[in-house]
């Protein structure tokens, strides 16, 4: 049985719970369920803290867990990326009250408040920089006026919570961070239960960001046609009863599809559908 890790609360959680669902997984009924089994996909679910779960993975006790890609740099647990999720994206960032800092060169000598003490202390180092790191829970932001910190580093998002604050982001990001599948540094990539259950998430991925294109064209267009949607292989084409027209069917990026469809229209293609894609196996 596979044994996954996936968060129990926070921003991963939610998402994480619903792309394991589209995916044809078994989820918790309750928010307090602490472990689950899924007898007929043979997975184990254990709904653990985000923070916690590159180490659990490392330890070997876990095959594989969700988590973020700044959380597992975080927490230097012996676990490597094997698939980015596309949710819970957020970058991480220096940020100071107007004027405190204009890069990470001026941090030297100053005070940084983060809960994210791993990222910090190792991009410093890189960096050379000699500055102290405070350790905080969360709500790093409310540590300057309250004079714990002159300089914070955190999640930004939005940046309404670092606006609510009055502070502003100073340097370049420290690093791009989304929710992440980890399995241990070194584990069988080979796994046929992993490798399963990476094809189902991909499947999800897939069929959120593609939308299924149908339409009809005459034989002369087709070859413009076919280089508006191209496909993920190569688009299907069938004959229509009517001579001298096809129907062609193809993926296509759902965030590109009414573009394409307008193209189509201008070089004569006509009865051009859009159809959601539910799940796939590329
Ligand atoms: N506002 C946000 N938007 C997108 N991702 C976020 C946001 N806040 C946190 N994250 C991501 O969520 C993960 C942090 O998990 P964590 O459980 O700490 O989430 P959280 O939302 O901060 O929850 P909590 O503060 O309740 O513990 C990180 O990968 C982080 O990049
Ligand atoms: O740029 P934004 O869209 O405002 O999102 C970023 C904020 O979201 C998270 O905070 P959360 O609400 O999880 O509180 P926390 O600081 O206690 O973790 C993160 O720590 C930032 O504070
Ligand atoms: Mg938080």
């Amino acid at each position: 049985m596979l044994r996954i890790a996936v968060p129990n609360k926070g921003s991963l959680s939610g998402p994480a719970a619903e792309m394991l669902h589209e995916a044809g997984y078994q989820q918790r009924r309750e928010s307090k369920e602490l472990r689950i089994v899924d007898p007929v996909n043979e997975v184990e679910f254990f709904y653990l803290r985000p923070r916690d779960i590159a180490i659990y993975v490392s330890s070997g006790r876990l095959d594989i867990g969700i988590t973020g890609r700044d959380l597992l740099i975080d927490s230097g647990a012996s676990a490597e990326e094997i698939l980015p999720l596309g949710f819970a994206r957020s970058t991480f960032r220096f940020a100071g009250k107007p004027g405190t800092a204009h890069d990470t060169g001026d941090l030297v000598g100053r005070t940084v408040a983060t809960s994210y003490e791993g990222i910090v202390a190792k991009h410093l180092a890189d960096k050379g920089i000699d500055a102290s790191v405070v350790h905080l829970d969360g709500a790093v932001e409310t540590a300057i006026e309250l004079g714990v910190a002159e300089v914070i580093a955190d999640v930004v998002e939005t940046g309404t919570s670092l606006r609510n604050a009055g502070l502003e982001v100073f340097g370049e990001p420290i690093m791009k961070s989304e929710a992440i599948v980890v399995r241990r540094t070194g584990a069988d990539a080979k796994d046929p239960k992993v490798q399963q259950f990476l094809r189902r998430l991909q499947g999800v991925l897939v069929a959120r960001t593609y939308v299924m294109m149908d339409y009809d064209c005459r034989v002369e267009q087709l070859e413009k046609a076919v280089a508006l949607t191209p496909g993920l292989e190569s688009p299907t084409v069938s004959p229509l009863h009517n001579e001298g027209w096809v129907a062609v069917r193809a993926m296509v990026p759902s965030k590109e599809a009414q573009r394409i469809m307008d193209d189509l229209y201008d070089i004569g293609a006509r009865a051009i559908l859009t159809t959601a894609i539910h799940a796939c196996r590329l």
